[in-house]
């Protein structure tokens, strides 16, 4: 992988979660999780299916109102004072790859849309995640791996602090995997911080498990 050249340090931060509960379907869904993480700092989430581990990085990163509790990120002891979606990386189960347009076009979509502000460009985005000698090609064509390969690189051409990461290695082959939890291990390393779900062990150094069990923190 080539050297990425936005390797600017991270402020210290902090992510608070107090007391969280959340519905889905008008159920409980996770009740009375409370965990934080620092910038330098990596949690892996983990339990059966359906214990509410998307649930979870969804609410984190404000795709869905907490029931009850807070999730704040705080800096120099200062609440941040606006919403914490500006700040997240939000990879999910879909890619949100738009099909007609070709894959330098997705990228560049993103780039424009969240903020191209201290990432990597197009190019060197792409060539990172081994998809720049297809950049023209229509994103439709894209096989699952290379869609979330395509999801990853947005990763690193917009530069965000905290990365939640909902099954990030789902369709990636033993290379591509690897070559994402250097993505991650760098991004920790620059004192930006990940909650990650994950059923398969990620060989991510340091990383916290956080293991839920029936909506809980085991
Ligand atoms: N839109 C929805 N409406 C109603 N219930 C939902 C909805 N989305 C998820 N749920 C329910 O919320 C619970 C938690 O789902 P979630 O997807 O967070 O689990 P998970 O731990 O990520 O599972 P998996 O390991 O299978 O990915 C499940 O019982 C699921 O059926």
């Amino acid at each position: 992988m080539p050297e990425i050249s936005v390797n600017r340090p991270f402020q210290p931060f902090r992510l608070v979660v107090e007391a969280l509960g959340v519905d889905r379907g008008g159920r409980r869904v996770i009740e009375g999780i409370e965990f934080e993480v620092a910038g330098g700092e990596a949690v892996l989430v983990t339990g059966p299916n359906g214990v509410g581990k998307s649930t979870l990085l969804r609410t984190l990163a404000g795709l869905g109102r907490p029931a009850s509790g807070s999730i704040r990120l705080v800096a120099d002891g200062v609440t941040e004072p606006e919403e914490i979606g500006p700040h997240v990386h939000y990879l999910g189960h879909r890619d949100a790859v738009k099909p007609a347009l070709t894959v330098g076009e997705n990228l560049a979509f993103w780039r424009d849309y969240l903020g191209a502000d201290g990432g990597a460009p197009v190019d060197t985005a792409l060539d990172a995640v081994g998809l720049l000698d297809i950049a023209t090609l229509p994103a439709a064509y894209l096989s699952a791996g290379q869609r979330r390969r395509l999801a990853i690189a947005r990763l690193i051409a917009v530069r965000r602090p905290l990365w939640l990461l909902d099954e990030p290695t789902a369709a990636l082959d033993a290379a591509s995997e690897a070559s994402l939890v250097g993505l991650m291990t760098g991004h920790v390393e620059r004192g930006g911080a990940i909650v990650a779900a994950t059923h398969l062990a990620i060989g991510l150094a340091g990383a916290r498990p956080l293991r839920l069990v029936a909506g809980e923190i085991a």
